[in-house]
């Protein structure tokens, strides 16, 4: 169900969502910290959503002891660069990793623009390793509030030219975007591209709010847009493109089942929505499981499959050129 000819890409995968458990246990070892257990079956469970969590801030728990044990730099720039040998293995062309410096750096007080400097630093080691292309997105943890936001931003702008987006993310109900003004604005300043996780824990106004407000060119999400038409037509008139993470919306109990998924109405309805992982490692799947899985367990026939994956180079932040230019190497290969 994935057509290799075109572009496969991933825009919604968390950096730090995809830590994986062996490196957990090896970061534990090298660095002497008690982890709550010693051997990759018995961590599993600790690191890996095994069971549907009852709201999102439970799932996201999950993602603490991948950040917990980045107790150094070094650490950073090794999850970066597997990030990008997982990516090549997976069959991604082009993928858009985005990560929270200040949530890494927080266990170890490390400093938070050197966080943002070995992401990038282990990713752009990585693309020239394994031959994939890919982009970095700036998390604001939104679940720590507006002054650690702050700090996180002026981090993340110290590297402003190796940042392609902001992103706000984590506990939506109870840091609403309204609180962002002024990080947005900021962004915006900076020439970044605008995504926002919305309409994951709250409502289709979460969505609008980002939009209107925050500058959102893409949504995080956005499973509760298919509860507002007025919203649905204005995604659809406007281009504003939607990731879905099918696997990751079921886990976070946003969506009860995969054939309630409101993927498929989004497609049907022309909005550019995507396929994506999320937090791969932590919810135990991969972009060829979202594709060939979830997605038609979600009622998705080829055809919709593949609009998808178009989708996903029409709404990259990438230039027109650089999309052309992908096209052509995944052509050549
Ligand atoms: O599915 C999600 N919804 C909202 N926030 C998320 C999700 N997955 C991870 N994070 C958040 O992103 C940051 C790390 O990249 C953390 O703030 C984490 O809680
Ligand atoms: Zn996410």
């Amino acid at each position: 169900m994935i057509d290799t000819s075109i572009p496969l890409t991933d825009l919604h995968r968390h950096l730090d969502g995809n830590i994986r458990a062996q490196t957990i246990l090896d970061l534990g070892r090298q660095f002497n910290l008690s982890l709550p257990a010693d051997s990759l079956e018995a961590l599993r469970p600790h690191v890996q959503v095994v069971e549907t969590a009852p709201d999102l801030v439970s799932f996201l728990q999950k993602l603490d002891w991948g950040v917990k044990v980045l107790a150094s730099l070094d650490a950073c720039r090794r999850v970066a660069w597997e990030n990008i040998e997982d990516a090549a293995r997976n069959g991604l062309h082009y993928v858009e990793l985005r990560f929270s410096p200040g949530y890494m750096a927080m266990t170890h007080n490390l400093p938070v623009a050197g966080v943002v400097e070995a992401v990038i630093e282990g990713v752009r080691q990585g693309c020239r390793d394994f031959g994939v292309e890919a982009r970095l997105i700036g998390i604001l943890s939104r679940t720590f509030g507006e002054a650690a936001c702050e700090a996180e931003l002026d981090a993340l702008l110290t590297h402003r030219d190796h940042i392609t987006a902001l992103d706000l993310a984590g506990d939506e109900l109870g840091f609403p975007g309204s609180l962002f003004l002024n990080h947005f604005n900021r962004a915006r300043d900076a020439g970044w591209h605008i995504t926002v996780h919305a309409g994951e824990a709250a409502g289709p106004e979460s969505i609008w709010q980002a939009i209107r407000e925050l500058g959102a060119e893409r949504i995080g999400h956005g499973v509760k847009a298919v509860e507002d038409p007025a919203l649905m037509d204005f995604l659809a008139e406007h281009g504003i493109g939607i990731e879905s993470c099918l696997t990751s919306n079921i886990q976070t109990s946003t969506v009860a089942s995969l054939d309630k998924h409101p993927l498929i109405t989004f497609l049907n309805k022309g909005v550019l929505a995507t396929i994506n992982t999320d937090d791969p490692a932590v919810q135990g799947i991969d972009i060829i499981h979202e594709y060939t899985v979830a997605a038609p367990q979600a009622g998705l026939s080829a055809a919709h499959i593949r609009t998808a994956q178009e989708n996903g180079l029409k709404i990259a932040f990438l230039s027109e050129a650089e999309k052309q230019a992908l096209i052509a190497k995944v052509r050549a290969a």
